[in-house]
């Protein structure tokens, strides 16, 4: 044992003793799984990771002290980083975080939004009258096409204060409309070195509050050419009202190639799909994220109220739920495929140490993977290969046979690194450590697992199976087709009764929906389209909206919704709208828009220019719509042809990238009515294709900070509207 400054490694007094003991007796009463994975309830809503906040720590972060003599003492005993960069390490902690967002939506709209941010962003949202040097503001080198950015303002200071409300109202529009996301640096990691193909069957096995399921939606749809990729993203979380964010982000990004579900991952049942001959067959998933719950000590500078209850416990407490996520994710990951385990933890303890006893007991099933490559100019420590084992009184253990008795339940055998023998057979130094000070980030670990052949299960030693084996389902092989409704061991079947499912029902259409006639005939839909995969949540009674999912979803849903808790799936295709005008009661949404524009007859789409689509923009209040007159000879053309009722606004530019031409396009749900021209969209939207279009947006450019009386807009300014959601 390794003792540190006698301070911390004896526990000095009765009372203190006293105190520990009520401490840990009031927390017993509370729930020990509330206290610990489940704590991410009381923690702060964008991140899920930091370390519960106790009522009395809850003060302005101004206020919060960013000392911790136990984490400066440990860390340096780990050696995280270099002994000449550990004060640089901590004073980077103690900072505030920058902020950073991703730039997403197709090519062309994404090559359109870059323009805006490299050009008129940078001079009119950062630089300030009187500025001689302007925040700094640039791409991260290791994101592709220069689509992430990270500006070295602090997210408060974009809140707080008023020069910056155009940045805050640009960032506050693009994220609600879906062509940004607002994501810490580190946390774009771990998609990019999943290396998502459009076919994958992804699951993202602790997904909220979404930031990363919606990079991965994005990767899965970046072959625009297909408008619905054959794969999908499972996105997974044990808090249900976690899960209801997950909802909000899918829903920004419009994909029909989502589930939400709710469960605890490391006892995530099995999921089954339908092969061509009926017959079923466990899902086997080609990538899997565990971005699982950690201590979040790498989120200091964006969470300071961990500075005061940062404690080694919380790593020791942690390792087993994280390690016991990642073995579920292993069993049921492909052969050939991919997992990435990543957290915002600094402790090595929950990190090289799960990983290190994930391979010990894959028994050369699972490999490491070295990304570096794939991530160019990152700068980053590779993993450690020793690191030591501390109880919560900062005493240090090189090997579990030093462990003293009283922290046996706490320490176990499985924390510890390999040994000097073995350390070349796991080489964790393919980890990827992210330290604060190395380019003005949070801290982060990624780990990057292949699965290289099937888990084997392992011997049992004196006739009990320990907690750590691996078994692998029997899957995949079309001959090991395992009675279905004994698919769930006996302790989540009894579950399951006691379950109470307040998600509405997901209702597929039959081949002979009575509303889909009308729909079809309406828009002309082509024979190609399947109307199965479309649903409504009611069973009985008037249909009010029609979702879409693809046909792999669809399947995932209808076959397996008696044992996975569905939350939410499908994007909005159609809404009802009983508009005498129009032959067919459902107007085309626009959250479905590009999933179904494809299938949509010409008879229903109309092209639209620049100058008329900033017309309609200027002027989208159902009551004061444009008149047909009044637009461009070829809307009135166009218009012509096109009986009353909803139809499809195309809006195209062509985007020169050097010699290369990007084409853009955009399209809105319109209605064309007797006499005029509407298109649907939200606020948000509104101001997005305006700002795209060149269009005028200085009546949303409202400041927050003007007193209502100071400016009366005619419309409610977009910062007070809404309230921005970060992570
Ligand atoms: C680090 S956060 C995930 C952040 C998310 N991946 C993102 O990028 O937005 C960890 C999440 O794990 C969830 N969680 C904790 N224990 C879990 C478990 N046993 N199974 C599934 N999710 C769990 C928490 O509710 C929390 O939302």
């Amino acid at each position: 044992m390794i003792k540190l400054n006698g301070s911390f490694s004896i526990i000095r007094s009765v009372e203190h003793r006293i105190k520990l003991l009520v401490n840990i007796m009031g927390r017993r009463k509370a729930g020990f799984r509330k206290n610990h994975f489940f704590s991410h309830q009381r923690r702060n809503k964008d991140n899920g990771n930091a370390a519960p906040q106790e009522k009395e720590d809850r003060r302005p972060y101004n206020d919060i002290i960013r000392e911790n003599e136990k984490f400066i003492q440990y860390y340096k005993t780990q050696n995280v980083c270099k002994p000449e960069e550990f004060d640089e390490f901590i004073t980077a902690l103690k900072s505030d975080l920058t902020s950073t967002f991703r730039i997403t939506g197709s090519k062309g709209v994404a090559k359109k939004m870059l323009a805006l941010v490299e050009g008129e962003l940078i001079k009119e949202c950062v630089q300030q009258e009187g500025d001689e040097k302007p925040p700094n503001m640039y791409p991260l080198p290791w994101y592709p096409n220069k689509l992430a950015w990270q500006l070295d303002i602090t997210r408060k200071d974009i809140r707080r204060l008023e020069s910056y409300y155009k940045l805050h109202n640009f960032l506050i529009s693009e994220t609600e409309h879906g062509t940004i996301s607002r994501q810490e640096t580190v946390s774009m990691i771990p998609p990019l070195v999943l290396d998502i193909q459009p076919h994958h069957k992804i699951l993202d096995m602790c997904a909220a509050p979404g930031s990363k399921t919606a990079q991965l939606l994005e990767m899965l749809h970046q072959n625009e050419e297909v408008s619905i990729p054959s794969g999908y993203v499972i996105a997974n979380d044990v808090d249900n009202k976690r899960c209801y964010m997950l909802v909000h982000q899918a829903k920004r990004l419009n994909s029909p190639c989502v589930a939400v579900i709710n469960h605890d991952s490391a006892m995530l049942p099995n999921m089954y799909e339908t092969l061509p001959d009926g017959s079923k067959q466990q899902i086997q998933f080609d990538r899997i994220l565990c971005d699982v719950p950690c201590s979040g000590d790498g989120t200091l500078r964006k969470n300071p109220d961990i500075w005061m209850k940062w404690t080694p416990a919380n790593a020791l407490n942690l390792h087993g739920i994280q390690y016991r996520i990642l073995r579920r994710a292993a069993e049921l990951l492909t052969v050939g495929g991919r997992i990435v385990y990543s957290t915002c933890s600094i402790n090595p303890v929950e990190n090289e140490a799960v990983i290190h006893r994930m391979l010990l007991e894959a028994n050369g099933a699972l490999e490491l993977v070295d990304v570096s490559n794939s991530l160019p100019g990152l700068k980053y420590s590779p993993g450690m290969e020793h690191w030591l084992v501390s109880s919560r009184n900062l005493e240090f253990y090189e090997t579990i046979e030093e462990v003293d008795e009283k922290w046996n339940t706490t320490i176990r055998p499985q924390m510890f690194p390999p040994k000097e023998a073995d350390k070349g057979k796991y080489h964790l130094n393919k980890c990827i450590r992210i330290l604060p000070h190395q380019q003005n980030t949070g801290a982060f670990f990624v780990a990057v697992l292949k699965k290289v052949a099937p888990l084997t299960k392992k011997e049992k030693k004196n006739d009990a199976v320990m907690e750590t084996d691996v078994v692998e389902e029997e899957v995949n092989d079309g001959s090991k087709k395992r009675d279905f409704d004994e698919r769930l061991p006996q302790n989540q079947r009894k579950r399951r009764r006691k379950d109470v499912y307040r998600e509405d029902p997901y209702v597929f259409f039959k081949d002979d929906e009575p509303v889909w006639t009308d729909i079809k005939n309406f828009y002309e839909i082509s024979g190609d389209f399947d109307p199965q995969n479309l649903l409504t949540r009611c069973q009985e009674g008037k249909k009010k909206n029609i979702y879409l999912t693809s046909g792999a979803i669809r399947d995932l849903v209808v076959t397996n919704q008696d044992t996975i808790k569905f939350i939410n799936t499908g994007v909005k295709a159609f809404v009802r709208c009983d508009n005498k005008n129009m032959k067919c009661a459902f107007r085309i949404a626009n959250d479905g828009l590009e999933s179904i524009y494809p299938y949509i007859g010409d008879c229903r789409k109309m092209t639209i220019s620049n100058e008329d689509l900033k017309v309609l923009l200027a002027n989208n209040d159902p009551k004061n719509a444009p008149a047909i007159v009044s637009l461009s000879q070829d809307i009135q053309d166009q218009v012509e042809n096109l009986s009353p009722g909803s139809c499809v606004l195309i809006y195209s530019e062509k985007l020169k990238d050097n010699d290369q031409e990007i084409p853009m396009r955009i399209f809105i749900s319109g209605w064309r009515g007797t006499n005029s021209l509407r298109c649907y969209t939200t606020q948000h939207s509104t101001v997005h294709l305006l700002r795209l279009l060149g269009g005028d947006i200085s009546k949303y450019e409202i400041s927050k900070f003007k007193k209502p009386d100071d400016e009366k807009p005619d419309e409610p300014a977009t910062a007070n509207v809404v309230e921005e959601e970060e992570k």
